[in-house]
């Protein structure tokens, strides 16, 4: 990491009791016939669940790893020719347009498009071939697992058609991103600090799910429904599927999208890789007719494109759904 310039704010968080590791996190199994309802409780209580038997394929995953870990390994000359992350390429501490900073580095990718950019291409050098093919290796792996979830969603939802949530998706003009992030092992400020630094600041994501693995370093914590926070202890064999900020529209509030968050480890370092899943630009994000029961939609209608526009500028703690929520007649 580059040192550090007079106008970044990194932030602290106390190591408070809440945040001990904690193995109420819901586990759903895929290959069990009870996953549909499990996901569906998950959803309800914490917009959270880890997933076992998730079908992608370890090699896939551990290619990826080691080539992103010899990337995030090259001199920060060498990777800023990936950067800025703007909207896609490398990126370093600075996270968004909002002036949120966090210890971290990362790689901000299109899904459905040829990784041939000048850019990363001219920081993969001769190796961009084989980043490529590894890289389309694990996110078909990734993709396959998430259209089981969502139709497993919607079968637990009891809502036809079985796809109304995967062919967004399918769909060829699918907005979903991939990223990878790179936390390096943060020293405390003292030695008997119970402070970590903020990786990546507290935040909703925007999409639909987000299918996040890492590997065995800790970090990643998520909000409950009384605000406290706690820690997710990590399996890098398994994947975490985030609810998102659209997925808590479509249900019209009965999914939750989870609020996370990483803190900076104080002496191993974090590796990440998160397939965000975002609908075609002109979706009309609302809620699903077969969930509204009579109910009044919580929230204004409006399209991704419209979504994606009003937050890309906000810091990453905003509430972003606030902006279309709907006031209850009285
Ligand atoms: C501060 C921001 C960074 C972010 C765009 C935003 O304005 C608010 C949402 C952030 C987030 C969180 C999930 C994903 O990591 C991400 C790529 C996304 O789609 O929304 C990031 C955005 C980002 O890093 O640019
Ligand atoms: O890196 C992680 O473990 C989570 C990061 C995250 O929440 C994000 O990139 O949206
Ligand atoms: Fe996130």
């Amino acid at each position: 990491m580059s040192s550090k310039s007079p106008t970044e704010q990194y932030t602290y968080v106390r190591n408070c009791k809440q945040t001990t590791f904690c193995s109420g996190i819901p586990l759903v199994d895929l290959s069990k016939p009870d996953a549909k309802s499990l996901i569906v409780n998950a959803c309800e209580e914490f917009g959270f669940f880890k997933v076992i038997n998730h079908g992608v394929p370890m090699e896939a995953i551990s290619m990826l790893e080691s080539e992103a870990m010899n990337f995030f390994s090259m001199p920060i000359i060498e990777k800023q020719k990936a950067g800025p992350a703007n909207p896609f390429g490398y990126g370093n501490k600075s996270i968004g347009r909002g002036g949120d900073v966090g210890w971290v580095e990362f790689l901000l990718l299109k899904t459905n498009q040829e990784h041939n950019s000048p850019t990363l291409s001219s920081a993969f050098g001769q190796n961009r071939e084989n980043f490529r093919s590894v890289l389309n290796e694990y996110m078909c792996g990734v993709r396959k697992m998430a259209c089981e979830i969502l139709d497993l969603m919607a079968e637990g939802l009891n809502i036809q058609p079985k796809n109304v949530f995967s062919k967004l998706l399918m769909d060829k003009e699918s907005d979903s991103i991939f990223r990878v992030n790179h936390y390096p092992a943060c020293p405390k400020k003292n030695h008997n600090d119970d402070e970590n630094m903020i990786g990546f600041g507290e935040h909703t994501d925007p999409q639909i799910i987000s299918l996040l693995r890492s590997n065995n370093t800790s970090g990643l914590q998520i909000s409950l429904r009384d605000g406290s926070w706690i820690s997710v202890p990590p399996d890098h064999s398994s994947f975490f599927i985030n609810v998102g900020d659209s997925l808590q529209v479509m249900t019209n509030g009965r999914f939750r999208s989870v609020r996370h968050r990483v803190v900076a480890n104080g002496s191993k370092s974090r590796l990440s890789m998160i397939y965000f899943v975002g609908p075609p630009l002109s979706e009309k994000i609302a809620p699903l007719p077969s969930l509204m029961k009579g109910n009044e939609s919580l929230y204004k209608e409006f399209t991704w494109f419209e979504y994606k526009n009003s937050i890309y500028g906000s810091r990453l703690a905003d509430n972003r759904l606030g902006h279309f929520e709907r006031i209850a007649a009285s």
